[in-house]
C-alpha cells in the first residue's frame, strides 16, 4: 500500500514567514505561489525539494482543521506526512479492516495536488497524522 513520500505537511501561522525561513535559512529556491483551499480550510504553499515537497499550510476560515494544532503549537510545526497509494478506496477499506479510523466522512476529498486524499487518525499511527494521496494516474509509487 504505502508508496512514495509525497510531502511533509508543516502548519504555520504565517506562510510568508515560513517561506522566508526555508528560503533564507535553508536556501530553498523552488517555492510555489500560495493558494487557498477553502473546502479544506487551509492556505497552501509548496516548497519543492529534489525528492519531495514541504507543504506549508496556514489556517483559512474559522473551521480550519489546523486551528487546534496551532493553539497547542503557536509557532507552528510538523503537522502530517503524506504518502502516495495506487487506489485510495482500496487503501481506505484495508485500513478500516485493520481497525484504523479514517477522518472526516471517510470519503476521499480532493487535495492540493488535485487527487483524492484521506487522513488516518493519529491515534492509529503512533501519534503521526498520516495523509494518503492517490498517485496521479500513470505515476506509479
Ligand atoms: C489541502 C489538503 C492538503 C493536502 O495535502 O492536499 C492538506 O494536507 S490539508 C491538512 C489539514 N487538514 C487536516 O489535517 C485534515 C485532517 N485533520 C483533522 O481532522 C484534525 O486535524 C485532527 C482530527 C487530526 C485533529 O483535530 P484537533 O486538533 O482539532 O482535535 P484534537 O485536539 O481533539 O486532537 C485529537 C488528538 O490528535 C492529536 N493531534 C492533533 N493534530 C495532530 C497532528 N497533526 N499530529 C499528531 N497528533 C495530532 C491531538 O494531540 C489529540 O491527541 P490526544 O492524545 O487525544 O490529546
Ligand atoms: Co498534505
Amino acid at each position: 500500500m504505502i508508496g512514495r513520500l509525497n510531502h511533509v505537511g508543516v502548519a504555520t501561522p504565517s506562510i510568508e514567514a515560513s517561506v522566508a525561513l526555508y528560503r533564507d535559512m535553508l536556501g530553498a529556491t523552488k517555492i510555489g505561489t500560495p493558494f487557498d483551499m477553502p473546502a479544506q480550510g487551509v492556505r497552501v504553499c509548496f516548497v519543492d525539494l529534489p525528492n519531495s515537497q514541504i507543504e506549508l499550510i496556514e489556517p483559512l476560515g474559522d473551521a480550519s482543521p489546523i486551528h487546534g494544532f496551532l493553539a497547542k503549537n503557536p509557532k507552528g510545526g510538523q503537522h502530517h506526512v503524506c504518502f502516495e497509494v495506487e487506489e485510495i478506496l482500496a487503501a481506505r477499506d484495508e485500513l478500516r479492516a485493520k481497525g484504523a479510523t479514517i477522518l472526516g466522512t471517510g470519503e476521499p476529498r480532493i487535495g492540493a495536488h488535485g487527487t483524492p486524499i484521506l487522513f488516518i487518525h493519529p491515534k492509529d499511527m503512533g501519534g503521526v497524522l498520516i495523509e494518503l494521496m492517490e498517485s496521479p494516474k500513470g505515476e506509479g509509487h
